[in-house]
């Protein structure tokens, strides 16, 4: 996991977010979780795809949401192809080694969560916040997290087994690495696991935004990344959406 600066800032935006997040416009919803998916037409991946498929469904108000929202995406897309590049000469390999039929046509995911402070779970009488996010990996290349500057809650588990905060440092996003990207490397990189608990009285809000590989990307380890893991295949090939449709489809039961 590391810190990244952002391009610009948000702020204006999460302070629209913890409006829209107050009332009950969702996408997807799960408990304060909004979210939204690079949109897959029908029969575009065939019986891949065929969970995933269908449109986005944009709140009408506020009017720019959604125009304010396709441009955050954008944004980031824009900077995760960039980080990538770093990573790939990183890797030793061309600034291209995720374009093409790895992430050329990139998947992502953009999700919106607000995270109840303690004192709205008070009258639940739980001795500590539990209204958060377990211990998981994500699940593609990279995620770009723009968490509340004043509130401490991502939780990272160290190479130790310990878990050790993220603080927020302003203007800046923390960057996860996800599941394929650690399969690309052999194991070079680690998807970290990471968890959310709220222990502050205030409502938190956190804006994450994936990005992946294409979506119906076969992804095994990149043989610059075997040549510095002694020749051995530390994991075998995942089709990306494959991925993705059991974390769904398992994570977001309701
Ligand atoms: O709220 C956060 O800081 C992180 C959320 C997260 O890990 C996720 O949505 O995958
Ligand atoms: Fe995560």
């Amino acid at each position: 996991m590391a810190v990244f600066a952002p391009l610009s800032s948000f702020l204006f935006l999460l302070q629209l977010l913890g409006l829209i997040l107050s009332v009950n416009v969702v996408f997807f919803l799960s408990f304060g979780r909004q979210q939204c998916y690079k949109e897959i037409q029908e029969g575009m991946y065939g019986a891949l795809g065929k969970t995933m498929e269908g449109c986005n469904q944009w709140p009408l108000n506020p009017p720019n949401f959604r125009a304010l929202m396709e441009e955050y995406v954008n944004l980031c897309t824009d900077l995760s192809r960039k980080i990538m590049r770093g990573i790939a000469l990183a890797l030793g390999g061309s600034p291209f080694e995720f374009e093409g039929v790895r992430a050329g046509d990139a998947f992502w995911v953009l999700r919106i969560i607000g995270y109840p402070g303690l004192s709205g779970a008070k009258d639940q009488k739980k001795p500590e916040n539990n209204i958060g996010c377990g211990a998981h990996t994500d699940y593609g290349l990279l995620t770009l997290v723009n968490q509340d500057d004043d509130i401490t809650a991502l939780e990272v588990r160290n190479m130790s087994g310990e878990w050790i905060s993220a603080p927020p440092i302003p203007g800046t996003f923390v960057c996860n690495i996800g599941d394929m990207l650690k399969i690309y490397s052999n194991g070079l990189y680690e998807s970290t696991l990471h968890r959310v608990v709220n222990s502050s009285p205030k409502y938190r809000v956190c804006v994450a935004y994936f990005y992946e590989t294409n979506f119906d990307a076969a992804v095994e380890p990149l043989d610059i990344c075997k040549q510095r893991t002694g020749e051995t295949k530390q994991f075998g090939r995942a089709v990306y959406g494959e991925h993705l449709v059991s974390k769904v489809t398992t994570n977001f039961v309701m």
